[in-house]
């Protein structure tokens, strides 16, 4: 199987390096702020250990070469100590307090670096839980969450980058300002000397991050198939299908194209590197001519010139050093530039609704006009012209054929998803206006594919907001949804954890689970209650409770329900019968049936009548 690759992927290629350079204060200055916001104190620690390493650094390479002077000057040898005793001194000061003030720096950026990677997942987490559902089925936001978490991993590695930064370039500086004293030739030379290292380690980056994007998809599905193959849910159904030798062949494959891909990158990025290596060689060469020339021609003493290898090859260390940081923070900012442009990117699915309070009490009306609505990607509606209107204190049943649309309906009645095209109200209100929170805190939804929360007994009841019942108002939960014989049966009774792979978690059916998962609505107490295929794991006695109940507890609320058992459909006072994306029929349970349309043919057909 081979899957899209990142969408963004083809526009990075298009991008100049300068065009990609242009990004990267903006993706420094937001890594900034997520250190102060982590630790400020931590990081303007760290920023002033690194200056005052940087600046400490300077001041003993300048005092390095005054010692030079006065030891390779005129006079007598012991004239010569005298002079060099006052830079000795000032070089041994210097020199320690560096060393002081860069394990200070390292400390502050060790302590600072989990920190920061917590803030930039949180802020990926964040975004993602702001989104509009919606956003979960566009492989752009997919790949983009992907590559920001990434990206948030590598923000303690931006830190530490900045730190070696800050410290190369104040010893680049300081060697800088010693060559021009000696001789303003050389420092041009110097400077060509490492511009092409600059170069390729840049292009070298970039190509590595290129392929990073490109691969993106693959690395993805790589990871969530190594989940699939080992996780606990899928490992029977792996052994009986003895589907192991294909998932991991599947993962073999997936690899292999990765690992291609990733020698053919470094393979170019190790060539681009080499060249704009050889080239700084060359430049060096030519730098060590110029001070061989200049000695020759008698325009430089050789005591100066001794002087001047010293440096320069001091200060070919420090721009060596300086490119390398660069070079590196460079790498690492594309992958944090990644993580800023997610979080950019994700502002345009964040949930943008208005902020009037849904009704406490749930509506009195859920009404749809020529709703439709199209997944994102796809060219055909998966629902469309629907026009319904519920009241309060009906039980309806949407029934239907599969991909009907009958999810997608119950996701639209509740705000989960908004309309593309129609609407959808509460009490004459658009969901688009309503603020999210209050409505969904009217809202109880036990989806199809419910969650088997790693918590205890009574956090997968309460959902962590216990009412203020407490332990009672979850029992009368468990009871209403035929939980309450699951709950007998644990051993620590609601303390129980049912975090299956840990230590002391316990294990249920899938009915069971079920049963949870309806007592959790229940609990819930919400005036709109949404039931998709509740019943399908349970057996008929149980299924029978959870729909008599429903019908007692609906007075009050507005309750509907998915169900593919057609029988089940007797307890709804209204029952909606969707066809390819449209309601096709609306009635009660005996006048469908007399009807003798679709809602009849699947009845007949499922109590075996034709
Ligand atoms: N996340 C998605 N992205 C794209 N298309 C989707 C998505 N979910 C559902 N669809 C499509 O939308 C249509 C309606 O799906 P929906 O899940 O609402 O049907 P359903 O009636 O609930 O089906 P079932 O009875 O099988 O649960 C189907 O054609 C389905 O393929």
């Amino acid at each position: 199987m081979r899957l899209q690759e990142d969408g963004h992927a083809a526009d990075r290629s298009r991008l100049t390096t300068r065009a990609i350079a242009a990004q990267l204060p903006a993706a420094l200055s937001r890594a900034w702020m997520l250190s102060r916001q982590a630790d400020r104190r931590a990081t303007f620690a760290l920023a002033g250990c690194a200056v005052a390493c940087a600046a400490l650094t300077a001041v003993a390479l300048r005092a390095t070469t005054d010692l030079l002077t006065a030891l390779l000057g005129t006079g007598t040898a012991a004239h010569r100590m005298e002079q060099a005793l006052p830079a000795l001194v000032l070089v041994t000061a210097t020199t320690c307090a560096s060393y002081l003030a860069d394990a200070g720096a390292r400390f502050c950026a060790n302590r600072l670096a989990p920190k920061v990677n917590r803030e930039a997942d949180l802020a990926v987490i964040s975004a993602s839980t702001g989104a509009e559902l919606g956003a979960y089925e566009n492989s752009a936001f997919e790949d983009g969450r992907f590559a920001a978490t990434q990206g948030a991993e590598k923000m303690p590695d931006l830190i530490g980058g900045a730190q070696s930064l800050v410290s190369a370039c104040a010893q680049l500086l300081a060697a800088v300002a010693v060559i021009a004293t000696l001789d303003a030739i050389l420092l041009p030379l110097l400077l060509l000397a490492v511009l092409p290292r600059a170069w390729g380690a840049v292009r070298a980056a970039r190509l590595d991050h290129e392929a990073a994007h490109r691969n993106l998809a693959d690395t993805r599905l790589r990871r969530v198939l190594a989940q699939y193959t080992t996780d606990r849910g899928t490992a029977a159904e792996l052994r009986s299908a003895t589907m192991g030798d294909f998932l991991l062949e599947q993962y073999r494959v997936i690899s292999g194209r990765l690992e291609r891909e990733k020698i053919t990158a470094s393979r170019h990025a190790a060539l681009t590197q080499g060249a704009g290596d050889l080239l700084a060689a060359l430049a060096v060469a030519a730098v060590w001519a110029g001070i061989l020339y200049l000695t020759l021609t008698g325009r430089m003493s050789v005591a100066t010139a001794a002087t001047t290898v010293l440096v320069v090859r001091t200060a070919n260390t420090s721009l060596t050093g300086s490119v390398r940081a660069s070079a590196r923070l460079f790498a690492t900012s594309l992958y944090v530039a990644d993580w800023a442009r997610f979080l950019d990117s994700a502002g345009a699915w964040a949930m943008r609704r208005g902020n009037t309070p849904a009704p406490a009490t749930g509506p009195r009306t859920i009404e749809t006009r020529d709703l439709s609505f199209v997944y994102p990607g796809k060219r055909s509606p998966a629902l469309h012209g629907v026009n319904l209107r519920i009241e309060r204190g009906q039980v309806i049943a949407l029934v239907g054929e599969n991909g009907c649309g009958k999810t997608t309906l119950a996701r639209l009645l509740t705000g989960l998803y908004l309309p593309t095209g129609g609407t959808v109200t509460w009490d004459g209100e658009r969901l688009a206006d309503l603020d999210p929170a209050t409505l969904w805190r009217t809202t109880a939804l036990v989806p199809q594919d419910y969650t088997r929360w790693p918590l205890a007994a009574r956090e997968n009841i309460t959902l962590g907001q216990p009412r203020p019942g407490g332990d009672e108002a979850v029992h009368t939960a468990a009871r209403l949804a035929g939980a309450d014989a699951v709950l007998e049966t644990l051993p620590e009774g609601l303390d129980t954890s049912l975090a299956r792979s840990w230590w002391g978690g316990h294990d249920l059916s899938g009915g069971q689970w079920q049963r949870i998962a309806i007592a959790r609505a229940f609990h819930r107490d919400a005036p709109v209650l949404v039931l998709d295929e509740p019943t399908a794991a349970l057996d008929a006695r149980a299924e029978h409770q959870v729909f008599s109940r429903l019908r007692n507890l609906s007075a009050d609320r507005t309750a509907l329900f998915i169900t593919h058992r057609l029988a089940n459909a007797r307890v709804a006072d209204l029952v909606v019968v969707l066809d390819r994306g449209t309601v096709v029929e609306t009635g009660t349970y005996e006048a469908l049936l007399r009807g003798g349309g679709l809602f009849a043919e699947l009845h007949a057909l499922q109590e075996g009548e034709n």
